[in-house]
């Protein structure tokens, strides 16, 4: 009866497809609870509790937001922009919830060359990016000095104090990534139920044009010392905001910046490099 109900609400092709994944989920919610809970709109990723990010299984639970693959397709570009690496690097992600593109970078870059924080606001994305860094094999309590780590941590980086000197995020950096929240008040009001019902509005309202966390991020990265001398910054925007983004970085940071289109050929990313000399 709920399959049925499920084919009605998504198509015959793609019920018949959700409901193999289902099957082969290694989760302990039972096939009738994970149908019910499809039918009521729930996204498949937070039933099955995992997904696939580039060659990583990266472990889900609502509210955190689950990664968008234009997020992987960049985190796999911008990994080729350090190899071979020349020396360790020192990663800083804002906004990290499932800790995916640090744990990316880890699991693609050779081992022993990155070292990863991520920055997140609420516990649950905390939490779990700990969780994802265990099972990733980069957890920072455990790894050894030859393994790349990731360790998450809770805080604001739009608080004036960050980074705090107790916070254990000691600039400079190579690399600063961020896909910060960049939904704008109008943009909130059109999205589907199924994301403003299970994802975190903290991971979506990036303010009422969508663009607040890229001029903090950009006045961070300004700030003397933040960055080491040919560090690279990169940050997901939405549609239409990446020429301002490149703006922004250009006249707070004196940053110059390319875009980077998605699969869809969409400008989804602009990354910026510092001077060689600062
Ligand atoms: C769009 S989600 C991106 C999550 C993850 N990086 C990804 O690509 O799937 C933005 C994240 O920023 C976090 N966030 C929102 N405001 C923040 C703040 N002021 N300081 C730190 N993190 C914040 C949210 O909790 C959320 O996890």
């Amino acid at each position: 009866m709920t399959l049925a109900l499920l084919s009605s609400r998504l198509g015959a092709r793609q019920a018949a497809l959700e409901y193999q994944w289902m099957m082969r989920a290694t989760t302990a919610v039972p096939l009738d609870e994970m149908l019910a809970r499809r039918v009521a709109g729930e996204p498949l990723q937070y039933i099955l509790g995992d997904q696939p990010f580039g060659p990583l299984t990266i472990k889900l639970r609502s509210p955190v937001l689950i990664p968008r693959p234009e997020t992987e397709h960049w985190t796999i570009r911008l990994a080729e922009l350090f190899r071979p690496p020349t020396r360790q690097l020192s990663v800083l992600d804002l906004g990290t919830g499932t800790g995916c593109i640090p744990l990316l970078l880890c699991h693609l870059l050779p081992a022993g060359t990155v070292r990863a924080r991520g920055i997140d606001i609420s516990s649950d994305a905390v939490k779990l990016a700990g969780e994802n860094a265990a099972l990733c094999g980069f957890s920072a309590s455990t790894a050894g000095s030859a393994r790349n780590t990731f360790q998450p941590i809770q805080a604001s980086f739009l608080d004036p104090l960050f980074p705090d000197k107790n916070l254990g995020v000691d600039p400079p950096f190579d690399l600063v990534t961020s896909n910060p929240p960049y939904i704008s008040w109008a943009e909130y009001l059109e999205l589907p139920a199924s994301v403003t019902h299970y994802e975190d509005p903290k991971a979506l309202f990036g303010g009422p044009d969508g663009l607040d966390f890229y001029h903090a991020i950009a006045a961070l990265v300004a700030r003397r010392g933040f960055l080491n001398p040919g560090a690279v910054v990169a940050v997901e925007v939405g549609d239409g905001q990446a020429d301002r983004v490149q703006q922004i970085f250009q006249s707070t940071a004196d940053l110059k910046s390319e875009i980077w289109l998605d699969p869809w050929k969409k400008k989804r990313t602009v990354v910026a490099r510092s001077a060689l000399a600062i």
